[in-house]
């Protein structure tokens, strides 16, 4: 996947992205770290074409996102925000939402065991005939995202895009969600919307953004090296947590 010259802006007076270029390998992963309101979410949305650009173009496998059809381009890319998305139906049908085929439970089942979602699910009294409201309610929040990554895994796509939670899970699931994802982007060219450190150290590439800019991108040992913007969000939010591991 590659962005060339892309710019974009939300509010026409207001330029938020401006000649933002990007290669990413297949198979790559991809961190995507700044302070709030830096641009994460909207180069995310860019890349799905939730927002067309203004300027330059994204390629996949050289063409140009723009000339594929929505649904084309979005059942090869698999998502996993924070706000998860269920809707109102057995978490079976939920599971396999966005399968491009007619998939057996034996499947469903399947991947939600590559999700660590089956060991909660087969607590439920009725399984994976549990019917959720479209609210999720009667699940918790990082069970819901365990649903959302065993349908990415799935639907099997070649690209994923990764919000990692910040908050409300707790611990235990918390792990479950880490490995699941892990394992979800092994293989696959990802971006991550990352907070975690482990995952930002593991990147390929870390892409540093701040005011709608690529202020910095590489991988952790040279950005740090460099002592520029990563160097500096490194001390601030990840000082401490070092500490503690050494
Ligand atoms: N739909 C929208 N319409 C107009 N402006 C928007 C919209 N979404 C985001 N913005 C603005 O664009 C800028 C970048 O927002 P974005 O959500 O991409 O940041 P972010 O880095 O993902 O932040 P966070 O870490 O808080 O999620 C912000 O100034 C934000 O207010």
């Amino acid at each position: 996947m590659a962005l060339e010259n892309v710019s974009f802006r939300y509010d026409p007076e207001k330029p938020l992205i401006e000649d933002l270029s990007l290669k990413v390998e297949p198979g790559h992963t991809v961190a995507i770290v700044g302070p709030t309101g830096a641009g994460k979410t909207t180069l995310v949305n860019l890349l799905m074409r939730f927002y067309e650009v203004s300027g330059g173009r994204i390629t996949l496998d050289g063409v140009d996102i723009a000339r594929m059809s929505r649904d084309e381009l979005r059942s090869g890319i698999g998502m996993v925000l924070q706000d998860t998305w269920l809707f109102g139906g057995t978490i079976a049908e939920n599971i396999a939402y966005g399968a491009s085929r007619e998939v057996t439970r034996a499947e469903i089942e399947e991947a939600a065991r590559a999700a660590h979602a089956d060991r909660f699910v087969r607590t439920l009294p009725d399984g994976y005939d549990t019917v959720l409201d479209d609210e999720g309610s009667g699940v918790s929040a990082g069970e819901k995202q365990l649903i959302t990554i065993a349908r990415a895994f799935l639907s099997d796509p070649v690209i994923l895009v990764l919000d990692e939670a910040t908050s409300s899970v707790d611990t235990r699931t918390e792990v479950l969600i880490q490995k699941a994802m892990a394992q979800l982007a092994h293989g696959r060219t990802s971006f991550v919307i990352a907070h975690r450190l482990s995952t930002i150290r593991d990147a390929d590439t870390i892409l540093v953004m701040e005011n709608g800019a690529i202020v910095e991108q590489g991988a952790h040992e040279k950005l740090l090296a460099a002592e520029g913007a990563y160097a500096r969000l490194y001390r601030a939010q990840f000082a401490e947590a070092v500490a503690e591991v050494d």
